[in-house]
């Protein structure tokens, strides 16, 4: 199975490329998904986050309050190597588990959306890693737009993360999203082509 590794900075347009795989026919997963599953109550993660940070990073319905830790994560020294101590090698241990499902299925390749990619060392478990760019702009534009935080808050996430500049360095192809979403698909398409072909070709 051909597996791919879909990175970039928040709000880059990584769902947006992992859904132009899926429209192919590719298997997908979300590492932000599955970030948010481990730690649903009842899963050993939450208690171990709750532990850590105490009850005011609970929601009176007993989830995660999500945004609370996204502050303190950007704004609290210390905060997010805590926070990704837990959960890190949960995800890495849970994402290995879920793609070992679809080596089990029909499907011949999966793409998969992994936020902090090179900075979880995740290179070695792709065949390929795609990096998705987007003008620094648009980032904060469509961070603040789709997640309700001001132009601050999404800048604080973005500070927090690799520039955008050395994830290109490190990657093995980058799509630019700066059009439209049909001009990422078309872009997604021809890569994949590209990838099937490079493979057929080794063989
Ligand atoms: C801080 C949390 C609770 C905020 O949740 P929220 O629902 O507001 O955001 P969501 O999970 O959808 O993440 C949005 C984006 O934030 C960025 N982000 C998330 N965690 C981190 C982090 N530790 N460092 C840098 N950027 C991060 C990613 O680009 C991600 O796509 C959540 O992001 C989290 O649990 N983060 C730690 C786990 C992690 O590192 N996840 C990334 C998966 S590899
Ligand atoms: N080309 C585009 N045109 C218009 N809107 C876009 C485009 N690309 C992405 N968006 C919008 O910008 C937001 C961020 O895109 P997306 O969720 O794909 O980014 P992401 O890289 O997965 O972000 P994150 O890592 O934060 O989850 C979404 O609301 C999405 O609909």
């Amino acid at each position: 199975m051909l597996k791919i590794g879909v990175t970039g900075s928040a709000g880059s347009g990584k769902s947006l490329v992992c859904e132009g795989f899926r429209r192919i026919g590719l298997a997908t997963l979300d590492c932000d998904e599955i970030a948010r599953q481990v730690v649903e109550p009842g899963q050993a993660a939450y208690n171990q986050v709750v532990k850590a940070f105490g009850s005011k990073i609970v929601a009176p319905d007993c989830t995660l309050d999500r945004p609370a830790l996204r502050r303190m994560i950007v704004t609290t020294k210390g905060s997010r190597e805590k926070l990704e101590s837990i959960l890190h090698p949960v995800i890495i241990s849970e994402t290995v588990r879920l793609m070992d499902e679809v080596v089990h299925s029909k499907k011949k390749s999966c793409a998969v959306e992994v936020p902090l990619l090179f900075e979880l060392g995740m290179e070695n478990l792709f065949d390929v890693v795609v990096v998705v760019t987007a003008a620094d702009n648009a980032l904060v534009d469509r961070i603040s737009r789709r997640d309700g935080v001001d132009r601050e808050g999404a800048q604080k996430l973005l500070a927090i993360q690799m520039p955008q500049s050395e994830k290109v360095q490190k990657a093995d192809y980058v799509i630019e999203n700066r059009g439209k979403p049909e001009a990422v698909f078309k872009s997604v398409g021809i890569l994949y082509q590209k990838l099937v072909n490079q493979r057929l070709t080794k063989k």
